[in-house]
C-alpha cells in the first residue's frame, strides 16, 4: 500500500485548512452571532478588534485533525483507484481511469474518512457555537474549555457513542460528495490537459477549486442537517434521526434553511481545495 499517498494527502490537507481557516471563522461567525451586517463587515470588525490573528483563532486542533483525516481520504481514494484499476498514481496519466472507478474511489474514502472526521468535526462545531465573549472576571465560564475539555465532557456526559453524535449525517453528507469531489477534480483536469502529460499547474489549481465548490454546493443540505444533528441534546430538541431533523428545520424555517453558509463556504472552497490538490500533485510527483 503506497504509503506517500497518505503523507501527501496529510501535508496538502494542513496547507488548504491555513489558507481556509479565515473564511472558516468568518462563515462560523456569520453564523453564530447577530452583530455583523455581512461578509465584509465582520472581516473588518475582526481585524479592527483582533489584528490578522483573529481570524486564526482555535486553528491548533484541527490542524491535528486534519492530519488524521485528509490522509485517510487520499490514501484510500488512491488504493481503492489502485485495487480496481491496478494502476498506480504514476501510470494513471497514461492510462486514465474510469469515471465510475473514480467515483467509486472517492465514495470509499468519502465514506471512511467521515468515522474518523466524526469526533473532531463534533467538538469543532460545538466550540464553534459556543458565542460567549471572552471571560470576564464574575462572569459564568463557556460550558467547555477547550478541545480537549470539550471531548471529555462529552464522553463524561454522553458516553464513548456520544462523540459520534451527527457520524451519520456526516457519512450521508460526504460519501456521495467526496465522489463529486474527485470526478470534477479529475474531468476538469482530463479535458485540459493534453494526452498522456501531466496537468499543468494552473489546472490543477482550477480542477481543483471547482472540485472543493462542485463539492461543497451539494454537501451544503446534509452539512447544515449534520450540524443540528451535532447540537441536538446541548441547546436544541434532540431529533428521532436524520429524516426527522431534515423534515423539522425545513417546516419551521422553509427550504432557505439547506442553503446557510453557502456563499462563504463556495468562496473558501476554491482556494482550500485549489492548494490541497496542487500540493498532493507536487509532492507525488517530488517523491516519484
Ligand atoms: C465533501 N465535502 C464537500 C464535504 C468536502 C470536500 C472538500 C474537503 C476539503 N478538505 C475542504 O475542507 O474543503
Amino acid at each position: 500500500m503506497p504509503v506517500e499517498e497518505f503523507v501527501a494527502g496529510w501535508i496538502s490537507g494542513a496547507l488548504g485548512l491555513v489558507l481556509g481557516y479565515p473564511f472558516d471563522t468568518v462563515k462560523v461567525r456569520l453564523q453564530t452571532q447577530t452583530t455583523y451586517r455581512g461578509i465584509v463587515d465582520c472581516m473588518v470588525k475582526t481585524y479592527r478588534h483582533e489584528s490578522l490573528l483573529g481570524f486564526f483563532k482555535g486553528m491548533s486542533f484541527p490542524i491535528a485533525s486534519i492530519a488524521v483525516v485528509n490522509s485517510v481520504l487520499f490514501g484510500i481514494y488512491s488504493n481503492t483507484l489502485l485495487a480496481l484499476t491496478a494502476t498506480s498514481h504514476q501510470e494513471r496519466r497514461a492510462q486514465p481511469p474510469s469515471y465510475t472507478h473514480i467515483f467509486i474511489a472517492g465514495c470509499t474514502g468519502g465514506f471512511l474518512q467521515a468515522y474518523f472526521l466524526a469526533p473532531f468535526d463534533l467538538i469543532k462545531v460545538r466550540l464553534q457555537n459556543q458565542t460567549e465573549p471572552r471571560a470576564k472576571p464574575g462572569s459564568p465560564p463557556p460550558r467547555y474549555r477547550g478541545p480537549v475539555h470539550c471531548a471529555a465532557s462529552i464522553f463524561q456526559e454522553e458516553g464513548p457513542r456520544g462523540l459520534f453524535r451527527g457520524a451519520w449525517a456526516l457519512t450521508l453528507r460526504d460519501t456521495p460528495t467526496m465522489g463529486i469531489y474527485f470526478i470534477t477534480y479529475e474531468c476538469l483536469c482530463h479535458q485540459s490537459t493534453p494526452e498522456g502529460q501531466n496537468p499543468s499547474s494552473a489546472t490543477v489549481l482550477v480542477a481543483g477549486g471547482f472540485a472543493g465548490i462542485t463539492s461543497w454546493v451539494t454537501a451544503t443540505p446534509l452539512d447544515v442537517i449534520k450540524s443540528r444533528m451535532q447540537m441536538a441534546g446541548l441547546n436544541q430538541r434532540a431529533h428521532r434521526g436524520v429524516l426527522d431533523c431534515i423534515v423539522s428545520s425545513a417546516r419551521q424555517e422553509g427550504l432557505g434553511v439547506f442553503f446557510r453558509g453557502l456563499t462563504i463556504n463556495s468562496a473558501r472552497a476554491f482556494p482550500v481545495n485549489a492548494v490541497t490538490f496542487l500540493s498532493y500533485e507536487y509532492l507525488l510527483h517530488l517523491w516519484q
